[in-house]
């Protein structure tokens, strides 16, 4: 990848993706993100030796929404260690991101943690021992990305407006005992860590740890073990984009999450974390541009896990 301007080849992904904008709709059961101008796209990528590149909106804040999952799941890995497990699994869901009949019939253990249920189980076991996880989350990111990150208020007090159905999933971890705290509680908690804006340019450096063998070169500090990254790299492969994630690494074949605000992160590990922000989602949630640009990507420069 070192051979490439990375710069010459997000200017020619810029143009490839041009004719795909007009297809999907941003995300609008959280009010709040529908009226986000779905001409939007922004692209950044950050090498392990340095070099960083971006194009287009690549600057501006967007709702980074199940992203964070990423970071939180970093949390509790290194706080609690493997004890996660006995709360989430690490397998593919096959259904949506906010399923609910499928953690029923598994007795309210969430297929992985990234899926609505396993985040809010994650947000539960943080909140034994934080007061406040949304605020560590946010720490957390601002801090790998070398500047600080905001909660968006209304972002997360317009979906905890609209969480119907992330109550559901809550209130049956609860039953269940998948949870301790009060199920409303970790459903506002979960909101507003949901709610962090972040810049693509900023996602990329604080992304850079699962890169570089948990290394942030960034803020220089070892963030994450080395066989702790590769299983969170593992994970994002197998889980990070929904039901869909067998046709996003067929396309992409990298470790990557999506988010409903349009963001997704790739990682190629060795080499470079990568950004891209496009609002249109496709029926699966994820950035129907920015799965694109990925694609295109990936192509130019040649860089798989596959
Ligand atoms: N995939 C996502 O980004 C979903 C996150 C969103 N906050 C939700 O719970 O629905």
């Amino acid at each position: 990848m070192d051979e490439f301007s990375i710069a010459d080849v997000l200017a020619e992904v810029a143009v490839l993706v041009k004719p795909h904008f007009g297809k999907g709709r941003p995300a609008d059961y959280i009010p709040q993100l529908a009226s986000v101008p779905p001409g939007k796209f922004g692209m950044a990528v950050r090498l392990v030796s340095g070099e960083e590149a971006v194009v287009g909106d690549a600057d501006e804040g967007f709702s980074v929404q199940s992203i964070t999952k990423i970071f939180s799941l970093g949390l509790a890995l290194n706080r609690f260690g493997d004890e996660v497990w006995t709360r989430v699994g690490k397998e593919p869901s096959g259904t949506p991101f906010n399923h609910l009949s499928q953690l029923e019939a598994e007795e309210g253990v969430p297929r992985n943690p990234f899926i609505n249920a396993g985040a809010m189980a994650i947000c539960d076991q943080l909140m034994d021992v934080f007061k406040d996880p949304p605020a560590l989350v946010r720490g957390f990111a601002g801090f790998l990305a070398g500047e600080k990150a905001e909660i968006d208020e209304a972002v997360a007090a317009s979906e905890l407006a609209n969480a119907w159905q992330n109550r559901a999933i809550a209130n049956l971890m609860r039953g269940k005992g998948t949870i301790n705290h009060d199920p409303e509680a970790v459903v506002a908690a979960y909101c507003r860590q949901c709610a962090l804006t972040m810049s693509c340019r900023q996602l990329a450096r604080a992304m850079l740890p699962l890169a570089a063998g948990g290394f942030s070169p960034i803020v220089e500090e070892t963030i994450f073990p080395e066989r702790l990254t590769r299983r969170l790299n593992a994970l994002l492969l197998t889980c990070g984009i929904y039901d869909s994630v067998g046709s996003f690494a067929y396309r992409v074949g990298l470790p990557a999450k999506s988010g409903v605000g349009g963001g997704i992160v790739a990682i190629v590990p060795g080499k470079a974390a990568i950004a891209v922000w496009s609002p249109a989602l496709d029926r699966f949630g994820t950035s129907v541009v920015g799965t694109v640009a990925l694609e295109r990507f990936t192509q130019l420069t040649n860089c798989s896990v596959l």
